[in-house]
């Protein structure tokens, strides 16, 4: 195992859905007019594509060791995370030994921090570091889970993200996650809107199931704290992202704001351990939520959780697919994990990152048992029918 050494690193681009979840053909809930910080623009209010969300497409990191063992991994960062990943950070991997995965991340880190720390770059990072936990695990014939330390539940369970809480609960998730639709732009007229869907969404579910409402960054202080207030008699479980993820001192204001009880959850776009450091040592919020494949991928991971840890705060990934699963199964303060309804509305489960990954396990009954898991890193295959484009082919 010592001398197997990495041969050579491939970036490919992907369309289509997948990693790049935003992604989707026109009728999908996932940009049918969700509050963001372009809302206030109203040629940008209606769709999430009409300013941009999907234009890089996913990040295909592929591997190839020595003994001709192929380790990938998907996310997000299209055509310009391929040319990072050829022109600057493939130089760390190529000739390195495959477990040298911990030199090799800071050396990617160390490299780009003039033009890097967050976004696109630790995007790329995340992508080349899932790909090398990827081949290292196929190489030992180990899944990921194991590699990290081992799993600490047998079972994983699955909160839902969609347009249709009520259509989760049914499939047997613990609660379901709504996007907000209306943002301050759309005034005291959107703001009970919004607490009438989540009023609606509560009678459909009943008062024991978990609620909670998906702001991506779009609010200010003020009416997140109006928002907050007005929800917590319809029992919202947590306010997220209502800020911009530059905003930490609003974070912690607003954790000051809500009512007892609720929540404040955040980081989805943050990233690496410094990032969080500012989330965690501010009092920005409850659950940390950090994206596997942006905040710097697993072996950033492991840190910003044993951060987290010690200032009693639960790591829920944000989305991540596969990645969060090996993960969140290993971690004691991560008692369940994010499914992103992929399902144009929200009423079926299919898995996260279709149509990318082939053997992309799904929650069944709202749980994932751990056996669904072992399997040789993270378990999943490239599927053969996505057209794979090199843009960068030194
Ligand atoms: C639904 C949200 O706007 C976004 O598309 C996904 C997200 O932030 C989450 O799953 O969390
Ligand atoms: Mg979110």
């Amino acid at each position: 195992m010592g001398n197997i050494t990495i041969k050579h690193v491939r970036a490919f681009v992907l369309r289509g859905g997948g990693a790049d979840y935003h992604d989707q053909p026109d009728g999908h809930w996932i940009d049918d007019h969700i509050s963001t910080p372009m809302s206030k623009y109203p040629e940008y209010r209606q769709s999430r594509r009409s300013f941009g969300i999907n234009v890089l497409g996913t990040l295909v990191v592929e591997i190839e060791a020595s003994d001709g063992t192929v380790g990938f991994a998907v996310t997000t960062g299209g055509e310009p995370a391929a040319y990072i990943v050829e022109k600057h950070l493939a130089r760390f991997l190529e000739g390195a030994r495959v477990t040298d995965i911990e030199k090799i991340w800071d050396q990617m880190y160390q490299s780009t921090l003039y033009y890097g720390r967050k976004g696109l770059v630790i995007n790329t990072i995340s992508g080349v570091d899932l790909a090398l936990w990827d081949l290292l695990g196929k190489i030992r014939q180990e899944p990921v889970h194991q590699l990290l330390g081992g799993a600490v539940r047998d079972e994983l369970q699955f909160y839902a993200t969609g347009a249709r809480p009520d259509l989760a609960q049914k499939m047997g998730f613990i609660g379901g996650k709504m996007p907000l639709h209306h943002g301050p732009a759309e005034g005291e007229e959107g703001l009970r809107k919004n607490l009438e869907e989540l009023a609606t969404m509560r009678e459909r579910v009943g008062p024991d199931f978990w609620l909670m409402l998906d702001c991506w960054m779009s609010l200010d202080l003020n009416y997140a704290t109006k928002l907050a207030i007005g929800a917590h008699e319809h029992g919202l479980k947590w306010i997220e992202e209502a800020l911009s993820p530059d905003d930490y001192w609003g974070y912690a204001a607003l954790r000051n704001n809500v009512p007892k009880g609720m929540l404040v959850t955040t980081g989805e776009h943050e990233a690496t351990r410094w990032g969080f450091r500012m989330l965690l040592e501010m009092g920005c919020c409850d659950i940390i939520q950090p994206d596997v494949g942006w905040c710097g991928g697993l072996t950033e991971l492991v840190k910003i959780s044993a951060l987290a840890d010690a200032h009693n705060a639960m790591v829920v990934p944000h989305g991540s697919s596969v990645y969060s699963y090996h993960f969140v199964a290993t971690r004691q303060n991560s008692p369940f994990a994010e499914f992103l309804m992929m399902a144009p509305k929200a009423d079926e489960v299919v898995p996260m990152f279709h149509p990318q990954l082939l053997g992309e396990p799904v929650p069944v009954n709202g749980r994932m048992r751990l056996s669904v898991l072992d399997k040789p890193g993270f378990g999943v295959d490239l599927n053969p029918d996505c057209q794979l484009h090199r843009p960068y082919n030194r």
